[in-house]
């Protein structure tokens, strides 16, 4: 549910890379991440260089794994419409002078420019001295679209993302995003014609098929309708035995909601069962603690997820998922929130799991977006996967996810809806002009600057012209530690901006974003004024080597902490504490324009209020000294002339 929408359950009513199948350990820092922190002197980014490519991102490192299955060609993707043949070759602005110095780009992750000023806009309340004095510049401040269609989403309904905002902002271009994608395969019943769908159906008469993903309708990795479409459909097409295996949100929705959710799976389980479908919930767990890890930032919580899931292991054992999600929440007045619930398994009345993965079971992830999709997918596809003990790997699964969740690792070989394919993004007409990249962020939001920006590829487009950082998240809830790692990041960068070795340097700052989801205000205040600080002190680097730059965010979040009413009134709850609203918001975000290198007269053009996400990679092209590309939405800035 977007912040901002009022009400609780409706729908609308209402985010690489990476990873290493073989190994539990984090990445190892590079010489920056390793020296973050340190003196600017001695602190050196690995650059890339022709002789030393630098190292592939845990994704890259993954591609030569062997699936266990192949699948049939897939019908073509969604794409952006343009052209394999492609011209890359950039034409040199005719008024925009290429810069001294380097190009920053920096992502400040959920921080949106929200028509709620009062005390539960965690921007508005924080001291943010450095942006409150950008916002002051004349047409070098304006707001961007970053939810809905602006971002390819099916709705203006719908909060934007980190994957679709990331998406937006790398590919210069809108695309029909997995949400609508998935809609349109129910709509039209394309969803029960490929091939992904042939696969599970040959488990239908003898086998049971297993949905596993987020129930919730979020809209942001997953919707509980489309689940249901697909077990209406599974049902109607013969589907004797199935079993579904949930992960509790209240991240995406307010928390407390998946009581909610699991009523009305439950119920439509129940009118399945009287069709003659044996139809249950088998086994679950809160998103943050099982089976959605991402990045490799905790594997433990995958092993949990395939215990409950695959083996019917879990501390805690039901007879029902309701009273499992009530029980785990724990009491009214100090619940254990939706996204932390330990995992747990339904038994039967002899004490038997209800719905442990058997050979020769289909398996469907019914979750769209890739990033928390990826580890449990290698769990269940690769046979070499020696990340954790799998104790029993199921043989002849039929294994589906409902969008290929990587296309360069081919992750899962099989599945039900052909992903978005964005093509000619930004960083491929970089890398083809001999323009040279430095991307950071931590663990958390790593892919986003990597995968995500290059249209959902994993590793590098070039290897000799690019350098991704990632600096090693902590793993614990982040307002325990608002903070983050953005002041490592702010070194690295520091040091890749002063190393001359990069023309571009993106950043993405974690903290409002990830701080926002937990719910709490006073953290996340604390989050967008360090967030400020460490933008403070980039742009004054960019400065002293006469760069240039753009501020902006991915979409809304610590913009709005609290749940409102239709007319925009703070809730309360039953104890008269504000209810926390922890999900993305609707609200356009900020981007600033500026730069010693900076011509004065280049300003935001007036007009075109429907501008999003999509139009900033125009903008840093014309930055950059650049005519953006024709297949790009157009750009932000115009050049002024005395
Ligand atoms: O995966 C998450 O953490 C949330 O569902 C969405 O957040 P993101 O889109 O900012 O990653
Ligand atoms: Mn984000
Ligand atoms: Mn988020």
């Amino acid at each position: 549910m977007g912040k901002g929408m009022g009400g609780v359950l409706s729908r609308r009513k209402r985010e690489e890379v990476p990873s290493a199948g073989a190994t539990s350990a984090p990445a190892e820092p590079t010489a920056a991440a390793a020296s973050a922190g340190a003196p600017a002197e001695t602190a050196t980014p690995a650059a890339p260089a022709a002789s030393e490519p630098a190292a592939a991102p845990k994704a890259a490192t993954e591609a030569g794994k062997t699936p266990a299955s192949t699948a049939e060609p897939e019908p073509e993707p969604a794409s952006s419409g343009a052209t394999m043949s492609h011209d890359y070759t950039l034409k040199p602005h005719p008024t925009i002078p290429a810069p001294e110095g380097p190009v920053m780009i920096c992502i400040l992750d959920g921080f949106g420019e929200n028509e709620y000023k009062d005390e539960f806009n965690a921007v508005h309340v924080a001291n943010t001295p450095t942006i409150d004095a950008l916002r002051q510049v004349p047409n070098r401040f304006r707001t961007i679209k970053a939810h809905g269609t602006a971002v390819g989403l099916p709705s203006d309904a719908d909060m934007g993302n980190s994957e679709v905002g990331h998406n937006a902002l790398g590919s210069g271009q809108v695309v029909d995003q997995g949400a609508r994608l998935v809609d349109i395969a129910l709509e039209t019943g394309k969803m029960f014609e490929g091939n992904g769908w042939k696969l599970i159906s040959e488990a239908f008469a003898t086998n049971t098929v297993h949905f596993i993903g987020l129930l919730s309708d979020g809209g942001v990795h997953s919707r509980a309708d489309q689940l249901v479409g697909c077990l209406r459909g599974a049902a109607a097409r013969g589907a004797k035995r199935i079993r579904c295996h949930i992960l509790t949100d209240g991240r995406d929705v307010p928390d407390g909601s998946s009581v909610k959710f699991v009523e009305d799976l439950e119920a439509e389980l129940a009118s399945l069962r009287e069709k003659g479908c044996d139809a249950r919930i088998a086994s679950g767990g809160g998103r943050m603690k099982v089976t959605m890890d991402r990045y490799e930032a905790d594997w433990s919580m995958v092993k949990r997820g395939w215990d409950a899931h695959v083996l019917g292991k879990a501390p805690r054992t039901f007879t029902d998922a309701k009273t499992a999600v009530v029980t785990l929440r724990g009491p009214e007045d100090a619940p254990v929130s939706d996204q932390y619930l330990d995992p747990f398994v339904i038994v039967d009345e002899t004490g038997a799991p209800v719905g442990t993965v058997q050979d020769g079971d289909a398996v469907v992830l019914f979750n769209f977006r890739a990033d928390r999709m990826v580890e449990i997918s290698k769990a269940f596809e690769y046979p070499d996967f020696a990340v954790f003990d799998r104790e029993r790997v199921p043989q002849g699964l039929r294994f589906v996810g409902m969008m290929q969740y990587d296309g360069d690792l081919k992750l899962p070989a099989n599945f039900l809806v052909p992903p978005p394919e964005i093509l000619h993004v930004s960083g491929e007409y970089l890398v083809k002009n001999g323009i040279s990249t430095f991307a950071c962020s931590e663990t958390q939001k790593f892919g986003h600057v990597t995968f995500f920006w290059n249209g959902n590829r994993s590793g590098y487009l070039d290897a000799k012209m690019e350098q991704y950082l990632e600096i090693p998240s902590d793993k614990i809830e982040f307002n325990q530690a608002p903070d983050m790692k953005a002041r490592e990041i702010t070194a690295a960068s520091r040091e890749a901006l002063l190393s001359g070795k990069y023309k571009v340097v993106r950043v993405n700052f974690a903290n409002p974003d990830m701080v926002g989801h937990t719910g709490d205000l006073a953290a996340t205040i604390r989050a967008c004024e360090t967030c400020d600080a460490c933008v403070k002190e980039l742009l004054q680097v960019v400065d002293s080597v006469n760069g240039r730059w753009l501020v902006t965010s991915d979409h809304g979040n610590a913009d709005d902490m609290v749940q409102r009413d239709k007319k925009g009134k703070p809730l309360m709850g039953e104890d008269g504490k504000p209810l926390a609203l922890t999900s993305h918001t609707l609200a356009p975000v900020p981007i600033f324009v500026g730069g010693k290198g900076l011509p004065e007269g280049v300003v935001f053009k007036q007009g075109d209020a429907e501008a999003g996400l999509a139009n900033v990679a125009a903008t840093t092209f014309n930055l950059l000294g650049y005519e953006a590309p024709e297949i790009y939405k157009p750009t932000l800035v115009e050049v002024k002339t005395a």
